[in-house]
């Protein structure tokens, strides 16, 4: 299968003074599950438009392997149909006046194919989407997400190199959007076709996707696993976008030595870095103890919200805010003092213009590893302890 590879892709709509699709580079491999994640309008469906031909680059290239199929400079453009790469854009609309089985036929009628051989591929693929037993209804007589079960159907029977998916699970209550994500990473799995999918949701791209490219205003803005994107986010965007709750912002512009506060103590852990302007840590890194230590720090719990088997926790400091979030029952009520660790590990930095900053390991003060006592939860880094 095609490895997709995108250069400098940019795109300027006529009339547009910025433009959609800045400069991108990117590289699909054979089998991958990509996410192109972004807030809305940051370019996502431009960059599968282009993907699919349907939509022509202002600059940059687009190679299909390594044939270019989209370059100005190189005055070349292949359409859809002789990219040869089967690629299937998302259509999820079904053909009203034919059964299931027919509309699961219509791509494969269309390139010609002998009508045993559609036969049996269409077989195939509805057993392995769980729709044989709908075969011969319309689609009219079907549940929105059976509906969406036979629109991929239909596009895999064609037995595509590429799949592209735009906002697949949009249309979707809750129950069923879980159901076709399972359903997606199944036939992933299944089919090992390369998907490409947008979406502005990041738990459906975490969920699903093998890589994430996150996009803001047209420009990309990191490319790496789940893992990677949330561990250890490249910028600021990326780090206040992905992470549910919202990981805790410390502007340590704001520190002053007029009054105590969450920018204070932080940088009195730091060695003085003209660079760092923004410090901050995920909601379920933040540990509360019973007791204090030279590091921890005396707050209060102002709220503790229940979500479901998890809690979310304000605590306070002062005129700050932080968000803890935790599965483990909280032993405090509201309004009680707790000590509270900021683990020193799991503090990201970033610069003025919100790119990340790896501090030395000498600038970092450590100590607290040794002083810390009654966790309420231990996480990975706390190994060096041992
Ligand atoms: N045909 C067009 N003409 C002019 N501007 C366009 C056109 N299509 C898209 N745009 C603009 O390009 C930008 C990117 O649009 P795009 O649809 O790629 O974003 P998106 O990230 O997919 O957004 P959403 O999640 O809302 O679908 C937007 O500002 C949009 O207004």
């Amino acid at each position: 299968m095609p490895t997709i590879t995108l250069t400098n892709l940019t795109k300027r709509y006529d009339g547009n003074t910025e433009p959609s699709v800045d400069q991108v580079s990117l590289t699909v491999e054979d089998g991958e599950f990509m996410c192109l994640l972004g807030p809305s309008g940051c370019g996502k469906t431009t960059i599968l438009r282009m993907i699919a031909g349907i939509e022509h680059s202002t600059s940059g290239e687009i190679a299909v392997d390594n044939l270019v199929v989209d370059s100005v400079h190189q005055s070349c453009f292949i359409p859809p149909e002789q990219r040869r790469i089967g690629l299937v854009f998302q259509n999820y609309a079904l053909w009203p006046h034919m059964t299931v089985e027919r509309n699961v036929d219509f791509g494969l009628r269309l390139q010609n194919v002998p009508a045993q051989e559609r036969k049996a591929r269409c077989l195939d693929v509805m057993s392995k989407l769980r729709i044989l037993e709908y075969a011969d209804r319309y689609p009219s007589q079907l549940s929105g997400g059976q509906q969406q079960r036979v629109a991929l159907a239909r596009m895999l029977a064609v037995n595509p190199g590429v799949l592209l998916l735009d906002e697949p699970l949009s249309n979707l209550d809750a129950t069923l959007r879980l159901e076709m994500r399972a359903e997606l990473r199944r036939l992933h799995q299944t089919f090992g076709t390369t998907i490409i999918f947008v979406s502005h949701d990041q738990w459906e791209a975490m969920t699903l996707a093998n890589t994430i490219a996150v996009m803001n205003k047209g420009q990309l803005q990191q490319i790496g696993t789940p893992d990677e994107i949330y561990a250890e986010p490249s910028n600021r965007f990326v780090a206040e976008f992905i992470g549910n709750p919202k990981i805790n912002i410390v502007d340590l512009k704001a520190a002053t030595t007029e009054h105590v506060s969450l920018a204070n103590h932080i940088q009195s852990r730091i060695s003085a870095n003209e660079f760092t302007s923004v410090c901050a840590i995920r909601p379920e890194e933040i540990v509360l103890n019973n007791t204090a230590t030279p590091h921890t720090l005396p707050m209060i719990i102002e709220n503790i919200m229940p979500t479901g088997g998890s809690w979310v926790i304000e605590l306070s400091f002062g005129e700050d805010r932080l968000f803890h979030s935790t599965q483990s029952r909280p032993a405090w009520r509201e309004g009680e003092p707790v000590n509270v660790l900021l683990p020193m590990q799991s503090l990201h930095f970033f610069d003025h213009n919100g790119k990340r900053l790896v501090l030395p390991e000498s600038d970092l003060d450590y100590s607290h590893l040794l002083l810390r006592s009654n966790p309420t939860h231990t996480n990975q880094p706390y190994a060096k302890q041992a």
